[in-house]
C-alpha cells in the first residue's frame, strides 16, 4: 500500500462513480433545495414592500404580512425536509455500494495481503470510512445547495436592484480564493497524517482484542496502556493540528467578508445620500447583502469538509489497489475427481524470506489412502498445503491432481476438491450448524453424521440451544478441543474428495483422537486423507508416511518400514516414546 497516492480530483471522480446510480436522488435533492432557495430573495423583497409601502394608509391589508411570511416558511420547511431526506437517501445507498465494493476487493485480494493488513484497519476502511467521508461530502453538498443556490438567487436580485454596487461587492472574491487555496494544501497534508495516526490506533485496538489472554497473562496491561496512550496522543496531536488549520478558515473568511461589507455599506450609503434613493431600496439592498455575505462565508468554509472527506476516501480506496489473487487457470477438472496428487520438484520461497520453504520437494499422494507428512517445525509441511490450495504458485515444479497440472485449473474448481482443518482454527461468530454447514445448505441428517464422526454430537445435544448455539467470536465459548472438533466436522461436511488435517487433533485427548480416527474409517478408501501431525501416534496407521526436512522429503514408507530402516523417523519415534 505504498504506491504513489492519486490526486484528490481522481478520488472525487471515483466517488462520483459510486453516486451515479443514485443520481436521481441527487437531482431531486437539488430540486428540493432549489425550491427552498427560490423563496430566499422573497424575504428582502417582502421587507422592501413593507418598508416602502407598508407605512402608507392605503397600502395592502395588514393581515397579508403574517399570511405571506408564515406561508413562505412553511414552503421553505417542506422543501428543506425533502432536500435533507433525499440527500440522506442518496448518501446511504452510495455508502452501501462502496462497502460492498470494498469488501469484494478484500475478498479477492491475494493471500499475501492478509499477512500485512491488520484486521482493525480493514474494519475501519470498510465500515467507518465510507460513512465518514460520504457524510463530510454530503454536508458539503448541503452547504453548496443551501447556500450556493440562494447566493445565486440573491445575487440576481441585488444585480436587479443596483448592479454597479453588486459588482463592486465581488472584489473580495479573488482574495478569498487565494487564502482558501493556501489553507487547503495544508488541510490535505495534515489530514493524511491524521488518518494514518488513526489507522495505527485501530491496528492497536485490534491487537488488544485478539491478544487479550497474552496481555493478561503477561500482566502487560500497563505496558499496552502506555503504548496505546502514545499512539492515541499521536492521533490527537495530528487531529488538533488538523483542527487548528481548519479553524483558521472561519476568522480569515470573516475578516475578508467584513472588509468587503464595510466598503459596500459605505458606498451604498454615500450613493443613497447623493441620489436620494428611497429607504426601502437601501434597506432591501443591505438586507440582501448581509444574507449574501453570510452565505458566501459558509461557501468559503466548504473546502474543509471536501478536502478532509476526499483525503479519507483516497486512503479508504487504497483497498481497491490491493493486488487481486491471480487466477490464470482456464479449465475445470476432469470429473469425477479421484484425489490423486503428485508434487514434482517443487520449490517455494516466500516473499522476503532468505531461504526457500520448499526446495526440490517431490511427493506422491495416492487417491483414497491416508498419507502423513511429518517433520520438525519449519520443515515445510504447511507450505505443501499452501501450494495444494493454490494460495501461491510454486516458483518451480508442477502439481498434478489426477494427472492434470493444476496450474491451468481455475482456483475455485481446485479448492472445491479440498476440505481443510488448519492449525489455526477459525470459527465464525454464528451457530454451530452455520459453522459446520459453512456456505452450504443445512442437512440435519448430515450435520448429525459429521458431528458424531467429530465426536461432538453428545456435547451439542447437551446444549440448551443445540445446533443453534452461538459459538462466540472465533468460537471463544468453546474449549480448544471442541473448536478443533467443530472444524473437523466442517471439513467432513464439505463434499470434497481430499481431506487435509493439519495438526487437526493436536488439542484432543488420546481417547477423543482415537474416537475421531475410528469414525473416519467409514470413509476409508473413498477419500484421500493428508495428515500432518507432530504426535507420531496420530500417523502410525497411515498408508504412507513422508518425513520432511528443510523443504524436501527425507524418507518415506509405512510406520513399520520406517522403523525398520532406523532413520530419522525411528529416532523421532524413540524420542517421543522416551518422553
Ligand atoms: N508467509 C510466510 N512468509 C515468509 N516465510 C514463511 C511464511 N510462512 C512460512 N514461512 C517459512 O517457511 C518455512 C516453512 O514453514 P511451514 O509453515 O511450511 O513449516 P511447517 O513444517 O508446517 O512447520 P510447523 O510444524 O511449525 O507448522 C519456515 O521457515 C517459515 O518460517
Amino acid at each position: 500500500m505504498s504506491e504513489p497516492q492519486p490526486d484528490l480530483k481522481t478520488t472525487a471522480r471515483q466517488v462520483l462513480r459510486y453516486v451515479r446510480p443514485y443520481r436521481w436522488g441527487a437531482v431531486f435533492t437539488f430540486l428540493a433545495y432549489l425550491g427552498a432557495a427560490i423563496t430566499e430573495p422573497l424575504i428582502p423583497h417582502l421587507i422592501k414592500t413593507v418598508f416602502g409601502e407598508g407605512f402608507q394608509p392605503d397600502a395592502f391589508a395588514i393581515w397579508w404580512v403574517p399570511v405571506v411570511l408564515i406561508g413562505l416558511y412553511i414552503v421553505r420547511g417542506i422543501f428543506g425536509f425533502l432536500g435533507s431526506y433525499l440527500l440522506s437517501w442518496t448518501t446511504w445507498h452510495t455508502v452501501m455500494d462502496l462497502r460492498r465494493a470494498l469488501a469484494a476487493a478484500l475478498l479477492k485480494a491475494d493471500a499475501s495481503v492478509y499477512t500485512s493488513l491488520p484486521a482493525g484497519n480493514a474494519v475501519s476502511k470498510i465500515v467507518n470510512d465510507p460513512h465518514q467521508f460520504m457524510t463530510l461530502l454530503a454536508s458539503a453538498s448541503i452547504t453548496v445547495l443551501r447556500d450556493g443556490l440562494p447566493t445565486i438567487a440573491t445575487l440576481g436580485y441585488l444585480l436587479y436592484l443596483n448592479w454597479q454596487l453588486t459588482l463592486l461587492s465581488l472584489v473580495t472574491l479573488p482574495l478569498m480564493a487565494f487564502v482558501m487555496k493556501r489553507i487547503n494544501q495544508r488541510v490535505q497534508r495534515i489530514g493524511a497524517l491524521s488518518y494514518d495516526a488513526q489507522m495505527r490506533l485501530a491496528a492497536k485496538v485490534d491487537d488488544l482484542v485478539r491478544a487479550w489472554r497474552v496481555v493478561r497473562s503477561f500482566d502487560a496491561a500497563p505496558h499496552e496502556q502506555e503504548q496505546f496512550a502514545r499512539l492515541s496522543k499521536d492521533a490527537q496531536q495530528q487531529a488538533l493540528k488538523n483542527s487548528a488549520t481548519n479553524a483558521t478558515i472561519q476568522p480569515l473568511s470573516q475578516l475578508v467578508a467584513a472588509i468587503g461589507l464595510s466598503l459596500i455599506i459605505t458606498i451604498a450609503l454615500y450613493q443613497a445620500r447623493q441620489h436620494n434613493t428611497g429607504v426601502g431600496e437601501f434597506a432591501a439592498f443591505i438586507t440582501g447583502l448581509l444574507l449574501l455575505s453570510s452565505r458566501l462565508r459558509h461557501l468559503s468554509e466548504l473546502s474543509q469538509p471536501i478536502v478532509n472527506g476526499l483525503v479519507i476516501a483516497r486512503a479508504c480506496f487504497s483497498l481497491f489497489q490491493l493486488p487481486a489473487e491471480p487466477d490464470t487457470g482456464q479449465s475445470g477438472l476432469k470429473t469425477p475427481v479421484k484425489g490423486e496428487l503428485a508434487l514434482k520438484d517443487i520449490r517455494l520461497q516466500y516473499p522476503g524470506a532468505d531461504k526457500p520453504a520448499l526446495d526440490g520437494l517431490s511427493l506422491h499422494i495416492p487417491a483414497g489412502k491416508t498419507t502423513a507428512l511429518i517433520g520438525a517445525s519449519g520443515a515445510g509441511k504447511s507450505s505443501v498445503i499452501h501450494l495444494l490450495l493454490g494460495f501461491a504458485p510454486p516458483d518451480a515444479g508442477h502439481i498434478l491432481l489426477d494427472g492434470q497440472d493444476v496450474a491451468g485449473v481455475r482456483k475455485a474448481d481446485l479448492r472445491r476438491q479440498f476440505a481443510v482443518v488448519s492449525q489455526d482454527i477459525v470459527l465464525f461468530d454464528s451457530s454451530i450448524a452455520d459453522n459446520v454447514a459453512y456456505a452450504q445448505d443445512k442437512d440435519p441428517a448430515r450435520l448429525e453424521q459429521v458431528l458424531r464422526a467429530a465426536h461432538l454430537w453428545d456435547f451439542v445435544q447437551s446444549l440448551p440451544q443445540g445446533l443453534d448455539t452461538i459459538v462466540g467470536a472465533n468460537g471463544s465459548k468453546l474449549s480448544g478441543g471442541q473448536r478443533q472438533r467443530l472444524a473437523i466436522a466442517r471439513a467432513l461436511y464439505k463434499e470434497a474428495p481430499i481431506w487435509v488435517f493439519d495438526e487437526a487433533t493436536s488439542a484432543l485427548d488420546t481417547e477423543s483422537e482415537r474416537a475421531v480416527q475410528q469414525a473416519l474409517e467409514q470413509w476409508q478408501g473413498k477419500k484421500t486423507l493428508i495428515l500432518i501431525a507432530h504426535r507420531l501416534s496420530t500417523v502410525r496407521a497411515a498408508d504412507a508416511i513422508h518425513v520432511l526436512a528443510q523443504g524436501r522429503v527425507l524418507e518415506s514408507g509405512s510406520h513399520a518400514e520406517l522403523l525398520a530402516r532406523g532413520g530419522a523417523y525411528a529416532t523421532m519415534v524413540q524420542a517421543q516414546v522416551g518422553d
